[in-house]
């Protein structure tokens, strides 16, 4: 089911929420709403749910105008940050709750009933906990479950708000993959709701920056990666060195590969993987030093120091693979050359 916000805008009293949100969401995508704390993804993702109203605009599932129409009738699944699994009630009734609810007519017999949740329980992984109550899962295998029995009822659109909010990181990460994978599988229009960047890029097929209300940007995560449209995507996705130009820095910036005619006044985003360094040779110019670095995993992040003619130094950050780092052969103090490969600029 592909889904339509046409103009969307909510207030609560005085406060403006969402501000005239269109977005197009093509059937089959997983889409990440991406966003600080208290910038409308929950209040978004509650409008196209039915659960709350807008002020004004429409939403409008594969074409037809819900805006009007109730939850129930919107053929959508949920999943929450704290997985509401019945406490009292097994993991395979918990998956077949939603079944049994159906009205007569359309309720499978108990034989379908268990045929399906025992596939929904294989899909999910997770079989072999059927007869356990939510209390004797971990985090996970309750989220995983979670998402079992919203499925059960074979909805159109799947939204989930930060399920994996409540658990740890090692366990988020799994699931991360987990849920791309299970995407794939189904193909379930699916919208997920996250304030955690690396989460939406790893995951979604589309990333929508919401901040203030607001839509900032909506497009592949390498694209709003690669090319964000303003200062606060290109801070929110990623790390980025933020570099406030004054005439000074034209020299070195020409040395990394930068020719600006007059840089006083505009500010400029360098990702730290877009700089390269090496060490200096005793002809080079360059006064921009290595301070510390720190190791991420399988990359390491290097600390320049830039000196500015005040006597103060500019902090700057690099990024490189382990190995590149162990041939340059870089110690602290060292003086190194950089070549910038791509930057941003904001005003
Ligand atoms: N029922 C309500 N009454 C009044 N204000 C509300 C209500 N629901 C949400 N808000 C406000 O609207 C804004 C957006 O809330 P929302 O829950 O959509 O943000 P969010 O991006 O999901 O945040 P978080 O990541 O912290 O969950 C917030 O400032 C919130 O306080």
């Amino acid at each position: 089911m592909s889904i339509l916000l046409a103009d969307i805008s909510k207030t609560f009293g005085a406060f403006h929420a969402l501000h005239n949100i269109d977005l197009e969401i093509p059937e089959g995508e997983l889409v990440a709403l991406l966003g600080p704390s208290g910038c409308g993804k929950t209040t978004l993702l509650r409008i196209i749910a039915g659960l709350e109203s807008p002020d004004s605009g429409r939403v409008l599932l594969s074409g037809e105008d819900k805006t009007d129409q109730h939850v129930s009738r919107r053929g959508i699944g949920f999943v929450f940050q704290h997985y509401a699994l019945f406490r009292h009630m097994t993991v395979f009734d918990n998956v077949a709750f939603g079944l049994r609810v159906k009205p007569r007519k359309q309720r499978p017999s108990e034989t379908d009933i268990a045929k399906k949740v025992h596939a929904l329980l294989e899909l999910v992984q997770l079989d072999w906990l059927g007869e356990r109550f939510p209390d004797q899962l971990s985090g996970g295998q309750r989220q995983r479950i979670a998402l079992a029995r919203a499925l059960a009822v074979e909805p159109d659109v799947l939204l989930l708000d930060e399920p994996f909010g409540a658990l740890d990181a090692s366990v988020r990460k799994d699931l991360r993959q987990w849920l791309r994978n299970l995407h794939q599988e189904l193909h379930v229009t699916s919208i997920f709701v996250t304030h955690d960047q690396e989460e939406a890029m790893e995951v979604a097929s589309r990333v929508v920056v919401l901040n203030q209300g607001r839509i900032e940007q909506s497009g592949a995560p390498a694209e709003i990666y690669d090319h964000p449209a303003n200062a606060f995507v290109s801070r929110f996705i990623g790390q980025t060195n933020v570099i406030h130009l004054t005439e000074q820095d034209q020299h070195w910036l020409a040395r990394a590969g930068i020719s600006l005619d007059e840089p006083d006044g505009l500010i400029a985003h360098i990702r730290p993987q877009h700089i390269d360094v090496a060490k200096a040779g005793a002809a080079s110019p360059s006064q921009i030093t290595l301070k510390d670095w720190q190791h991420l995993g399988s990359t390491i992040r290097v600390e320049l120091l830039n000196p500015q003619d005040n006597g103060s130094g500019a902090r700057l950050f690099a990024e490189m693979p382990n190995e590149l780092f162990t041939q340059l052969q870089l110690n602290k103090g060292d003086r190194v050359d950089l070549q910038i490969r791509q930057a941003h600029w904001f005003n």
